[in-house]
């Protein structure tokens, strides 16, 4: 059973427009975050310049990860960035993106995070501190509700996402109605084999990884989990995808803030001092490939989980193969090759969709609006 790959070859899909009108505003945004000398910029020019002229040119052989990236991109380089794999081609963006900014050159620019000004500028925002003093609120609902709140918080909070708003802007409604919600299955397994492992594979810092970190110190307090593991990005990637310097920020963040949310941060340092908590950082998850091909050590951490929690719109591409599935292809289909049970939260930023009726989905499509790209729609998916 499979489906087309998502090309960014197509005209007027989304994908093309990735290529077109994000990466090169990404450029320009990038650019002017930090104050880079004269060999970065020019190494910026050139990276604008390949995108514009749209060949995709090798890494340079003395990157770390040369070798691993001819593996992966055997057949693609050299090509349009268009012509091969949506997910292969953005991931070896943001790829070629850090070699221009020396993240992993000897230099004064290696290890600096060419997106950590917006996302600092995110963590330290008025909405944060909104958003935290929403839980002094909460504490007082019944216990169910407030664990429905808090897995609401962190399916919305992906739609924080600082790459998405470089094109999209923020003025996304959210919508209502989830086109699938099974919320009560993903308790009831949490509840069925607890206390288990939980094992979220995280996307995005600041607005998205404060939520997920608030659920993740719920299953740990009310003893629904022996640990969590948090699966972060080893490097900088799709902008705002949270690092583990994005994991400590996080929880300073949280142990610093007043009221309830204090209270959270303070158990979750402690969870991080006694290994209750922990940020993993595979290089697979800056690889350009489906879970499926994910290597054996990652599915053997995975299987152990009694629950693995995908986050956000590439995790679920990665999940399901980034791939014109029919929208009513069962989810639990797709992911069989999962190695254990595993729920996707998720807003909908790009045109892969699995597990939605037919009827929802002309329905949505009767109102001409692009609900599966803007972000305005959200998912949660399991298979147990
Ligand atoms: O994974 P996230 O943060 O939810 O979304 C990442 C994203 O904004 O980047 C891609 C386009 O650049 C899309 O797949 C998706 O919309």
């Amino acid at each position: 059973m499979d489906a087309p790959p998502i090309m960014g070859n197509v005209p007027g899909s989304y994908a093309l427009g990735v290529f077109r009108d994000r990466h090169p505003a990404l450029l320009r945004q990038v650019r002017e975050a930090l104050p880079y000398t004269p060999d970065r910029h020019r190494a910026l020019d050139r990276l604008a310049d390949e995108v514009a002229r749209d060949v995709m040119e090798p890494l340079d052989p003395s990157a770390h990860d040369f070798a691993a990236w001819a593996e992966w991109g055997r057949g693609m380089i050299g090509r349009r960035w268009v012509d091969v794999p949506f997910l292969w081609a953005e991931s070896y963006f943001y790829r070629k993106l850090l070699a221009a900014t020396g993240y992993f050159e000897d230099g004064p620019w290696r290890g600096i995070d060419p997106f950590g000004p917006v996302k600092q500028a995110e963590l330290g925002g008025p909405e944060v501190d909104a958003e935290l003093a929403a839980l002094d609120r909460a504490a007082a609902s019944p216990p169910g509700e407030r664990a429905a709140g808090l897995l609401l918080g962190s399916l919305w909070g992906n739609r924080a996402d600082l790459s998405f708003k470089i094109t999209q802007g923020d003025e996304r409604e959210r919508a209502s109605e989830l086109v699938v919600d099974d919320s009560d299955l993903l308790w009831s397994l949490v509840r069925d084999r607890a206390p288990g492992r939980i094992c979220v594979l995280a996307d995005n810092a600041g607005r998205e990884l404060l939520p997920d970190l608030l659920l993740a110190d719920h299953l740990l307090a009310e003893g629904l989990a022996t640990d969590v593991v948090l699966h972060v990005k080893p490097h900088p990637y799709f902008v705002s995808d949270a690092t583990p310097a994005d994991v400590a920020a996080c929880v300073r963040r949280l142990a610093a803030a007043p009221g309830q949310a204090g209270k959270a941060g303070g158990r979750l340092w402690r969870a991080m001092a006694d290994g209750r908590l922990s940020p993993r950082a595979h290089p697979f998850s800056c690889a350009p490939l489906p879970y499926r091909d994910m290597p054996d050590d990652l599915r053997a951490e995975l299987a152990s989980a009694a629950l693995t929690i995908t986050k956000g719109d590439l995790n679920y591409r990665r999940l399901v193969g980034d791939r014109m599935w029919p929208v009513d292809t069962p989810f639990p289909a797709v992911t069989a090759y999962f190695p254990g049970p595993v729920a996707a939260l998720r807003t909908l930023k790009s045109d892969v969709l699995t597990g939605v009726d037919a009827g929802t989905a002309a329905r949505l499509d009767a109102t001409g609006e692009p609900w599966r790209t803007s972000g305005t729609h959200a998912l949660i998916q399991v298979r147990a």
